[in-house]
This record gives C-alpha cells, sequence and structure tokens, in this order.
C-alpha cells in the first residue's frame, strides 16, 4: 500500500483504479436537464503550444490597468475577463474581447448561459425544470451554441483546404483543430459537430470558472518576496520563458499555498464505485454516491501543520504527502489543463507585480481572513474582493 492508502486504509486496488469509481454523467444526474443538453457528454484532447496566448493577453490586461491607479478594482471581474479571453483563444482561437470590451454580444451571451446554468435551485431540486420550462434559459444556450457552431464550420472547412494540417505540423492548432484533425483519422471514431461543440463547452467550463476564482489572494503579504525573485529572474522580459519559470521557485511555493488553502475546486465531482469499499473497518456499499472533500483534505492538521496559516515554504522540498494537495486532482482524471493554469498564473503574477503594488482598502472584509462561499457550479471563489493596485515608481 501507498501512503495515501494506508493512511485512508482503501486498498491499492482501489486507491488507483478509477476506472472503479465512474464519475456520474451529466445525463445520469441531471437527465433530461439543460446542464446534459449544454456540456454533453465530452472528452478533451491535448492543450497545444499557447504561451503566445497568455502574452497577448497580459499587455492587454495592463492596458486595462493603465486607466485605474491607486483605487480599488474588483479582481473577480478583472479575472473573470482575463481568463475568459486566454481560454477563448486557447480553445478555439476566438478572442471573446472581454478585456477590450466586456459588454459586447460574445461575452454577454456567454455570461448569460453560465448564470443560468450556475442556479442554485436547479441543483436542488433537479426536477424543477421539467415542471416548469426553462423558455429563456433555453433561448440564450442556443445563441451561444450558434457561435460555437460557426466555430466548429470554420475550422472544418479550413481542413479541406489544407490550412488546418499546417497549422497541426507547426503546433499552432488550438484545441479545437487538434479535436477536428483528430477526428479526421480512420482509426478513430468521428465527433460529430454536436460532440465538438460539447467538448468546447466543458473546456470553457472546467478551464475558465477555475482559473477566474483563482487568483492570487494572499500573495499582499509575500508580494516583495515574489517580485524581488521576479526583477532577478527576468530582468527586463515582460514574461518568463519556460526556463525562468523553473527558476521562479519562490513564486511556485506561492501559488501551491494559495491553491492548498483555496482550492478553486473544492470538491471533486461525484464518483459512483462499482464495487464495495473497505474503508478502515466500514464498508461502502456498490453504487454508493462519493464525494471527494478538496477543501477539508488541504485543511485538515492530520496532513499540515497549521493548516491555516499561509506558509508558501511548506512546499520548499515538497514534504507532504503526494495526495494531501488534491488541487488539480490526481492520477488519470489529473485536471488536463494543470500546465495551462500554473503558466497562466506565473505570467499574471509577474506581470502584475512587476508593475503595480498591491494592497487591500481599508474597509475591506478580508482585513482579517479571505471570505469564501462554495457555490452550485462545485467551484469555491471569495466574495467580492476589490484590491488597490499602485504603480510602482522605482
Ligand atoms: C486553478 C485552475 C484549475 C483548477 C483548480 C482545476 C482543477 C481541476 C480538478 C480538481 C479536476 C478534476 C475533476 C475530477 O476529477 O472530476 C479538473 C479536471 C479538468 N480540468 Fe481543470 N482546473 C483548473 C484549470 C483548468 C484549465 C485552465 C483547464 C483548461 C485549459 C482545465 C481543464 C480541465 C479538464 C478538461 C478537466 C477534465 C479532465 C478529466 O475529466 O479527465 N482546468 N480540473
Amino acid at each position: 500500500m501507498d501512503s495515501y492508502s494506508n493512511r485512508f486504509g482503501i486498498s491499492k486496488r482501489y486507491s488507483y483504479k478509477t476506472d472503479l469509481y465512474p464519475k456520474s454523467l451529466l445525463d445520469e444526474s441531471f437527465p433530461g436537464s439543460l446542464f446534459a443538453q449544454y456540456y454533453g457528454t465530452n472528452i478533451v484532447f491535448s492543450n497545444g503550444d499557447v504561451i503566445h496566448v497568455f502574452v497577448e493577453s497580459a499587455i492587454k490586461l495592463l492596458n486595462v490597468m493603465e486607466k485605474v491607479d491607486n483605487e480599488p478594482i474588483e479582481v473577480k471581474d478583472l479575472m473573470h475577463r482575463l481568463t475568459l479571453d486566454v481560454l477563448g483563444k486557447a480553445a478555439f482561437g476566438f478572442d471573446f474581447n472581454n478585456l477590450g470590451d466586456p459588454k459586447n454580444v460574445y461575452v454577454t451571451s456567454y455570461n448569460e448561459v453560465l448564470e443560468e446554468l450556475s442556479k442554485p435551485i436547479y441543483y436542488l431540486i433537479s426536477f424543477l425544470e421539467h415542471i416548469v420550462p426553462r423558455t429563456e434559459a433555453i433561448k440564450k444556450i442556443a445563441k451561444l451554441n450558434k457561435l460555437y457552431d460557426e466555430m466548429v464550420e470554420r475550422k472544418i472547412k479550413s481542413m479541406k483546404t489544407g490550412e488546418l494540417d499546417e497549422k497541426i505540423n507547426n503546433k499552432s492548432a488550438d484545441l479545437l483543430e487538434n479535436m477536428i484533425h483528430a477526428c479526421n483519422d480512420p482509426e478513430n471514431p468521428t465527433l460529430t459537430s454536436e460532440e465538438l461543440r460539447h467538448n468546447l463547452a466543458i473546456f470553457m467550463l472546467a478551464g475558465h470558472d477555475t482559473s477566474k476564482k483563482n487568483f492570487i489572494y494572499l500573495f499582499i503579504d509575500v508580494q516583495k518576496k515574489v517580485r524581488d525573485e521576479i526583477l532577478r529572474v527576468l530582468g527586463d522580459d515582460l514574461t518568463p520563458s519556460s526556463e525562468q519559470q523553473k527558476e521562479l521557485k519562490y513564486m511556485n511555493m506561492v501559488i501551491n499555498e494559495n491553491l492548498r488553502l483555496y482550492p478553486p475546486v473544492d470538491n471533486l465531482p461525484r464518483r459512483i464505485p462499482l464495487n464495495d469499499i473497505t474503508l478502515r473497518n466500514h464498508v461502502i456499499p456498490a453504487k454508493t454516491p462519493i464525494y471527494v472533500y478538496i477543501y477539508g483534505i488541504h485543511h485538515s492538521s492530520k496532513n499540515w501543520e497549521n493548516p491555516e496559516k499561509f506558509i508558501p515554504e511548506r512546499f520548499e522540498n515538497e514534504k507532504h504527502d503526494h495526495y494531501a494537495w488534491l488541487s488539480f486532482n490526481s492520477g488519470s482524471r489529473l485536471c488536463l489543463g494543470i500546465n495551462f493554469s500554473l503558466i497562466e498564473q506565473r505570467i499574471m503574477l509577474c506581470t502584475l507585480l512587476r508593475k503595480y503594488e498591491v494592497s487591500l482598502p481599508a474597509n475591506s472584509i478580508h482585513k482579517d481572513k479571505l471570505q469564501i462561499a462554495s457555490e452550485s457550479s462545485g467551484t469555491m471563489g471569495p466574495h467580492p474582493l476589490p484590491l488597490i493596485f499602485k504603480r510602482r515608481t522605482d
């Protein structure tokens, strides 16, 4: 048994075989629901090389910040704008332009759909929508789906002209182009345009809802140390190369510690074990829904010394149990966007900290402790979080 299996008394057979714990499908959890219609049953392929996307968006972020100095800005809004633009470009080469024009039709359609899909009442009373049809919500989804469908069609056409093959060969293809290319392989079953769209939709949710909530909340106290490291490693470069990212050791520890204290996915989507499980002296019968409470694992004193304290140095030599830090899950269902997300966070920190001194407004509700809340979408984020960004002069 490995240390995780030992501690939790689960036999290794069960701790590794994620195929014995299939995720429950949306259509099973919410049969015929709007969630199932919108996200479908999807799979996701690789992310490709997307560094240029981060750099472009970091520059746009600075343009937005130029207009404000030394006044509170709502960082939840800022992160929503940044991460949607980054993801749209990486996923299907589309610029939502949420940083440039947050009221444009694509951003508003996306926001409206997410708002509809995350209404808690439909999670609590899953049959409600079968009694009262959600006509307005259906219209909003149809509008966004049309946008996704147009993307898919345009890319399929570019495959016929050979443009897509060229992009695949020079590794500049986005996720959707990679998916379309993979579907063209006669050895693999082809995804329909609808399935391609479902994959896009779930990719946007998995990547955007998590990233936008993952602002580095507590870096304020340690920002000088992070900034000194950025200036030392990057010199005059605006964004870090892959090599430089590895050298940003303290920043990487801060990112890990932030994700430990405030994991955006606080609770893994439920699993339904196929067989009975023996956990210590307890038997969990097959088909019992299981939730893994990541927030609890990250805040348990059995796993971490002074779990409520922000101590980036605890990651110095990675002494902790591998399964005590599950921000991106682990094993075969590890988050597919882990590298994408880590690069995004590093670039964002480098961009902001070299230019700005960050502080909480005097009347902030977060003065003593960050105020957070779980949401029905299965993610966790802060209550409104205005921060002051003061331009550095030295
Ligand atoms: C801080 C940011 C993020 C966090 C904390 C996070 C966390 C997670 C977690 C915990 C899972 C596992 C869910 C499960 O086991 O049921 C997951 C899955 C996934 N994530 Fe992320 N994620 C983040 C960012 C992203 C980004 C940026 C992308 C896309 C670029 C992404 C794409 C995915 C996908 C596609 C899956 C499904 C993998 C599968 O089911 O096999 N994530 N993520």
